[in-house]
């Protein structure tokens, strides 16, 4: 793990290499999925079944072998564990309650002399769903995605998961059938993004494709944006952590390390201005790698790619994060609201010591489909307005287009757009 001190002579040269672990290089994997996209535009099912035989160790024979029964998510949901139920649907009720606040209205203005302008707010028709599912299953992220489609009002929402030898996780079969058990295909990576972007025999096109997952499925989302949507390109997790003396080592070691099972690429980052705090998160991280179930992954990414920068303030450790713009960002300071005003860019913020990191990921409410690699700089949170679009509203009177029917002939014709000008003129004859 690097450690080191703003005062450092090459400071500047370490820093810049934290910034750019984040940025993802897709060039190794780019001719691959764009083969990948094509197979599936031009064969539809039959190139999914032979990725599918490649990649996730099954052999499809048959369209109806792709999708995923409701009665299959029904069973799961009955012979769920209680406790499994309850947190399941402690976790589906807080994450709509938060997305239904983030509801965009449509809206009218009346003006005086008599035209209307507005704004139309209108779910999209189709959305598509990625849970990542080759390394381990996700069913927080079918919710995390699903719900806020939901929420928008969209008419109809297909997810797209791997599943590896054919054997479907029970608890992410259950928590389809609380989301109202959705069209759900056992496809994934690129070959998934670009069946939901074209359509296949089996899986329909849709508008909007949202949800997280490894590099062939970031690359694909991004060579077809344009002929769909899409949320963001997200890459591997990330925690930033500013905090002061008052934080508890135990706290800021297990809330780095947090992330840092996820994946040995993810990156963990603590800032602070106390050097006895970064000294004793080191010995704490040792001690609790010992006791993870996933300790290898976490091990190489703390290693590799962890990072504690011993700053001289906390003002200079808000800049120094700003820059990095973190997916999760933990505030563990005395009063972490004061520092509130001075965070510019991060994907979630988590403040008080009572917030780890995780709570967010399951429970809390907002989503933890977030911006990484530094895009948290000018990317949001996933949220219902992907699921959505706005038409605008016109209106004018016979008495407004008399007030300015003749700026707007003047400048169609400055334009070179006579068609446009008569357009308009004609409306005084
Ligand atoms: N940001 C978030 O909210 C969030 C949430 C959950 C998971 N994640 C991340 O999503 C990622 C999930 O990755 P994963 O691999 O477990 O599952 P995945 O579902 O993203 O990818 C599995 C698919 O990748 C494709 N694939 C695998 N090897 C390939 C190859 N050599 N060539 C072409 N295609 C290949 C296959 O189609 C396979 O089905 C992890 O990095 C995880 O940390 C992020
Ligand atoms: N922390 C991940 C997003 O970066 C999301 C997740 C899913 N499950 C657990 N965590
Ligand atoms: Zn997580």
């Amino acid at each position: 793990m690097k450690v080191i001190k703003t005062t450092d002579k090459n400071f500047t040269k370490e820093f810049q290499e934290i910034l750019n672990r984040g940025k993802m290089d897709i060039s190794n994997v780019e001719n691959i999925v764009k083969e990948i996209i094509n197979e599936v535009k031009n064969e539809g099912n039959k190139a999914l079944f032979r990725h599918i035989s490649k990649f996730d160790k099954w052999t499809p024979t048959k369209n109806e072998d792709l999708e995923i029964s409701k009665s299959e998510m029904k069973k799961a949901y009955d012979n769920l564990d209680e406790e499994l139920k309850k947190a399941l649907h402690l976790a589906y009720n807080r994450i709509k309650a938060y997305h239904e606040k983030q509801l965009p209205k449509s809206w009218l203005d009346f003006e005086e002399n008599g035209s209307i302008l507005g704004q139309k707010v209108t779910p999209v028709n189709r959305a598509g769903v990625y849970v990542p599912g080759g390394k381990a299953f996700y069913p927080s992220s079918l919710l995390m995605n699903v719900i806020p489609a939901i929420v928008a009002g969209v008419r109809e929402i297909i997810v797209t998961t791997p599943v590896i030898e054919n054997k479907p996780n029970e608890l992410l079969l259950a928590a389809l059938y609380i989301c109202g058990a959705p069209k759900t295909f056992k496809v994934g990576g690129a070959s998934a993004i670009a069946a939901l972007s074209y359509g296949t025999e089996s899986i329909p096109k849709v508008d909007v494709i949202t949800g997280p997952g490894n590099i062939f499925v970031a690359t694909a989302k991004k060579l077809v944006y344009g002929d769909v949507n899409i949320d963001m390109i997200a890459g591997p997790s990330e925690i930033g952590i500013i905090a002061d003396n008052s934080a508890k080592p135990d706290y800021v070691a297990i809330d780095l390390l947090s992330q840092a099972e996820h994946d040995e690429m993810a990156s963990s980052i603590l800032i602070t201005d106390s050097e006895m705090l970064a000294i004793k998160t080191l010995e704490k991280i040792k001690k609790f790698l010992k006791e993870l179930e996933r300790r290898e992954i976490a091990q190489k990414s703390i290693e590799e790619r962890g990072a504690i920068i011993i700053t001289q303030n906390i003002e200079e450790a808000i800049n120094f994060m700003n820059e990095i713009a973190p997916e999760h960002l933990e505030i563990l300071t005395k009063n972490p609201f004061e520092l509130l005003p001075y965070i510019q860019n991060a994907g979630a913020i988590f403040l008080g010591e009572y917030t780890p990191e995780p709570i967010g990921d399951y429970i809390a409410g907002p989503n933890h489909t977030l911006p990484t690699g530094g895009t948290a700089k000018f990317y949001s949170p996933l949220n219902v307005e992907i699921f959505m679009k706005k038409s605008s509203i016109i209106s004018f009177s016979k008495k407004a287009m008399e007030e300015m029917g003749k700026s707007c002939a003047i400048l169609a014709k400055t334009e070179g757009l006579t068609a446009h000008q008569k357009s308009v003129l004609q409306r005084f004859k």
